[in-house]
């Protein structure tokens, strides 16, 4: 980490010692606008712990630049050879201080180091996944997303937004959108608006002990989002794995079961979870 004020390399620089143009098809939109990327690593909090900030798809490291002099050791994950072999080149003193780790391989599959942090302008085509790879181990994060998802992430209950992504992403962590990006930051454009997710972890409101099953008990309701908890719950059982539905309708209160599951704040849905768990045995579901 330094004091100094960091001259950062110029992203059309990188591309072009890449030799890359980008590839929409495998998830490349490079970012290419300097105050973007001279913002996103002041987007974790003041006292989030920088000594291991992780970051997801690092392309021809134009963010991995201003992490290094962020972050006291930063682990990149990409999955394309070249990059990750142009990443390696291109930073080498700081992999030979051992300050930078390259690894080459997919987001979804690779084992993870400890990180205390992540930063990342995620690949959108496995942004879903990786988040949810990412907000169970419960680290500060600013992670860029499609506008349209992290809409979905940080919408209330009540809204038409509001869903399966925004419970299971609340549950986990206080998530606020902090910037929207417009296409012409990155290269090749992308066809949508960006937005960067502050994620805050946090201690759910509720503690679920079986966190896969609170996981698709939240899918299966938002299958049936127009019908009541008391009817999602019983026409989506084969789905959340709940073998005796009907005992746990008996078992919640009368004002849930008349809501419909978009009115459910995340809290009342791990607490639901939970008590469904303690009221019926549990299968596989789907
Ligand atoms: C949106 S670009 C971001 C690149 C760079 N961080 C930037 O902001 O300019 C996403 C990067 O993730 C890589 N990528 C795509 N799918 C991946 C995956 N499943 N796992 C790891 N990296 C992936 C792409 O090759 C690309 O370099």
């Amino acid at each position: 980490m330094t004091d100094a004020t960091p001259e950062f390399r110029d992203p059309d620089d990188l591309r072009r010692r890449a030799g890359v143009r980008g590839d929409p098809d495998r998830d490349q939109h490079f970012l290419v606008d300097d105050r973007v990327l001279d913002r996103l690593p002041g987007y974790l909090p003041g006292d989030a712990d920088r000594s291991h900030v992780l970051e997801i798809g690092g392309g021809t490291g134009a963010l991995t630049d201003r992490l290094l002099a962020a972050a006291d050791r930063v682990t990149v994950v990409e999955r394309d050879r070249d990059l990750a072999a142009f990443l390696r080149e291109e930073f080498t003193e700081a992999v030979d201080a051992g300050a930078l780790d390259v690894v080459e391989g997919d987001a979804l599959d690779v084992v993870l180091p400890e990180f205390t942090a992540c930063v990342s302008n995620l690949p959108y085509g496995v942004s879903s996944e990786v988040a949810f790879r990412l907000l169970p181990l419960r680290r500060p994060m600013a992670l860029m997303f499609q506008a349209e998802f992290a809409d979905r992430m940080v919408a209330e209950p009540g809204t038409s937004e509001y869903g399966r992504l925004s419970v299971s992403a609340q549950h986990y962590a206080d998530v606020q959108i902090v910037e929207r990006i417009p296409p012409e930051a990155f290269d090749p454009q992308p066809r949508v608006e960006s937005a960067v997710v502050r994620c805050l972890p946090r201690a759910p409101d509720y503690e679920v002990d079986d966190e896969a099953f609170f996981l698709r008990f939240v899918k299966a309701l938002f299958t049936q989002r127009r019908k009541t908890v008391r009817n999602a719950i019983r026409n989506t059982a084969h789905i959340s794995g709940l073998a005796d539905a009907d005992a746990v309708v008996d078992a919640v209160d009368e004002d849930t079961l008349s809501k419909r599951p978009g009115e459910l704040p995340p809290a009342a849905f791990a607490e639901l979870a939970e008590l469904a768990h303690e009221t019926s045995e549990i299968g596989p579901g789907q």
